[in-house]
Formats: structure tokens, sequence, C-alpha cells
């Protein structure tokens, strides 16, 4: 496959899988997902790769979840809900390798989801952390939600959704949503003494742990196959679409207009 969203590149054992929309705050469209899925598979089933570095192109942002200028009630792509988050999320948690999430700059949204649901989390002084659905007209019914009140405790993720606030890489340090968090120019070598270190251990160990993990909430991804369809018709509707025409249009959303109950 050829990629035109993301970059992939394998040395010395880690694959690093770059989301490379730095214009776009490396939000992803449905291309970007098929191609992130296809990298994540592709470092799975090479044996030569032992650690998956996820990251976002520059500084400013890891990811910013779901692209918003390709969305109007219905996100690009062939998933339910148009992007095939599922499949990501999926690729993300079958890949019998542990994965890296590398962040500097914003992890909003979908992003900080992609964050939750990696085996491990380093961050920049300088990353934002926080979820956005209530605000934009979406919600992630299913790892965003019930495997981050796994990571963080049901108080703070509940939090963290119905609020939409932003939270300091300290923040998210203090909550257990980031392993460590060191200055930025450190952030690199940070990132690669982690993967040197689990490069040295038994691979098929690490493969077994990380299923075990996987296995205790493997039950989430039955809330989202079903929550995707509750969102599919979320999504049609007016509350929504509000939503989404708010973020574009750079004002605070009206949910409530026209609302009988
Ligand atoms: C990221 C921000 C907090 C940055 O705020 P700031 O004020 O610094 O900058 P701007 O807001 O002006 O943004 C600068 C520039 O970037 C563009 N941009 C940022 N994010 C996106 C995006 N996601 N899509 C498209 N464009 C984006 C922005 O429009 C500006 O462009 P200009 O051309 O005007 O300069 C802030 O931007 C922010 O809060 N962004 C929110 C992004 C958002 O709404 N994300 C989608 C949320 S929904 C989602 O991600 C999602 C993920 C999942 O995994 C799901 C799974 C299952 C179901 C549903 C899911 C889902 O909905």
């Amino acid at each position: 496959m050829d990629y035109q969203d993301i970059l992939y590149e394998s040395r010395e054992g880690t694959a690093r899988i770059v989301i490379n929309r730095p214009d776009r705050m490396n939000a992803f469209r449905g291309q970007t997902c098929e191609e992130l899925i296809h990298a994540l598979q592709r470092a799975g089933s090479d044996p030569g790769i032992g650690a998956i570095v996820l990251a976002g192109a520059g500084d400013k942002a890891f990811c910013t979840g779901g692209d918003q200028s390709a969305h109007a009630g219905q996100y690009d792509g062939r998933g339910t809900i148009g992007l095939p988050v599922e499949e990501l999320h999926a690729a993300i948690r079958d890949v019998p390798k542990p994965v890296i999430a590398r962040v500097q700059g914003y992890a909003i949204g979908g992003g900080n989801v992609l964050c939750t649901l990696c085996d491990l989390t380093i961050a920049s002084e300088r990353a934002v952390f926080g979820q956005v659905g209530p605000r934009v007209g979406s919600v992630d019914p299913g790892y965003g939600t019930a495997l981050l009140a796994r990571v963080v405790g049901e108080k703070k993720a509940r939090e963290m959704w119905y609020l939409c606030r932003r939270y300091s890489a300290a923040e998210a340090l203090a909550m257990g949503l980031v392993n460590t968090v060191v200055a930025p120019e450190q952030l690199d070598a940070e990132v690669q003494k982690w993967c040197d270190e689990i490069l040295e251990k038994s691979p098929t160990a690490l493969a077994i742990a990380k299923r075990s993990f996987n296995m205790d909430t493997a039950h989430i991804a039955g809330i989202a196959g079903m929550g995707m369809y509750a969102l599919k018709l979320y999504y049609d509707t007016e509350e929504s679409r509000e939503g989404v025409r708010a973020f574009q249009e750079k004002r605070k959303p009206d949910f409530r207009r026209g609302r009988v109950q």
C-alpha cells in the first residue's frame, strides 16, 4: 500500500508510524485510518519488529481526532460512521507488540482515544489532552469512554467527557493517562529508551501479557459495535450537525435550540 497520510519507518527493531497531516493538526480521515490499520498490521507481522511507536508530525499535535472538514453528518470512509475507527482501535489492541504513543502538542478527541488505547504513552511537557465529542456533536461509545474509565477512573473519565476540558501533561500524569513526561527536546530519546528496554524482553511473554491485559476489557468491542449504530443515527440529527457546524464556523454551539425535552 502506498501511504499518503502517514509515514512508516522501521529501524533496529522499532516501527515508527507517524500521522502526517500537520496542516490539519494530524486529524484522521478515512484514508488515514486505512493506512494506520495497514501499518499496524505490517509491523505486527514483521518478526524483526518488537516495539511500535505511534506519533504525529510537527510540534502542534499528536492527533486531534476525526477530520471535521471531512464530516458533514457522516465522516468519509467505509466504517459504520464512515471512518473505520473500530478497526483502527482493534488494530492497536490486536497487534501482539507494545504500542507507544509519542505525544507532543494536542491529543484531543479521537487523538486522546488513540493514546488511551496504546499500551504506553510518553508525553512532552507541552502535550495537551482532552475529549471534545459533546462539544462538537460526537462521542466515542466504546474504548474512548469505557476503556478511559479503566485507565483514569470513572470520575475523571466522566469529567473529561462531560466537561470537555483540556488537561496539561502534568495533570495527565497525575491521573494515570500517561506513563512519563519529559522536556520536548528529550521526547525522542525517552521514547527510544523505552523501546530499547522493551526490545530486550521476551517477545512472546510481552505478547501474552498484552493479550491478557486486553482480555479483561474485551467486552468493550461489543459496546463499540452496538454504539456505532446509535452514533450513526445521532450524526443524522440537527443536534449533532450543529456541533460540527459550530466548530467549522469557530463559534459556540447552541445544542438546546428547538429541544422539547
Ligand atoms: C485541537 C484544538 C484544541 C486546537 O485549538 P486551537 O484554538 O489551538 O486551534 P484551532 O481550533 O483554531 O485549530 C487550528 C486549525 O486546526 C484545525 N483543526 C483542528 N482540529 C481539527 C480536526 N479534528 N479536523 C479538522 N480540522 C482541525 C482547525 O479547524 C484550524 O484550522 P484553520 O484552517 O481554521 O486554521 C481544537 O482545534 C479542537 O478542539 N479541535 C477539535 C477537533 C475535533 O472536533 N475533533 C473531532 C472530535 S470527534 C472524534 O475525534 C472521534 C474520534 C473517535 O475515535 C471516534 C470513535 C468512535 C466514534 C466517534 C469518534 C469520534 O467522533
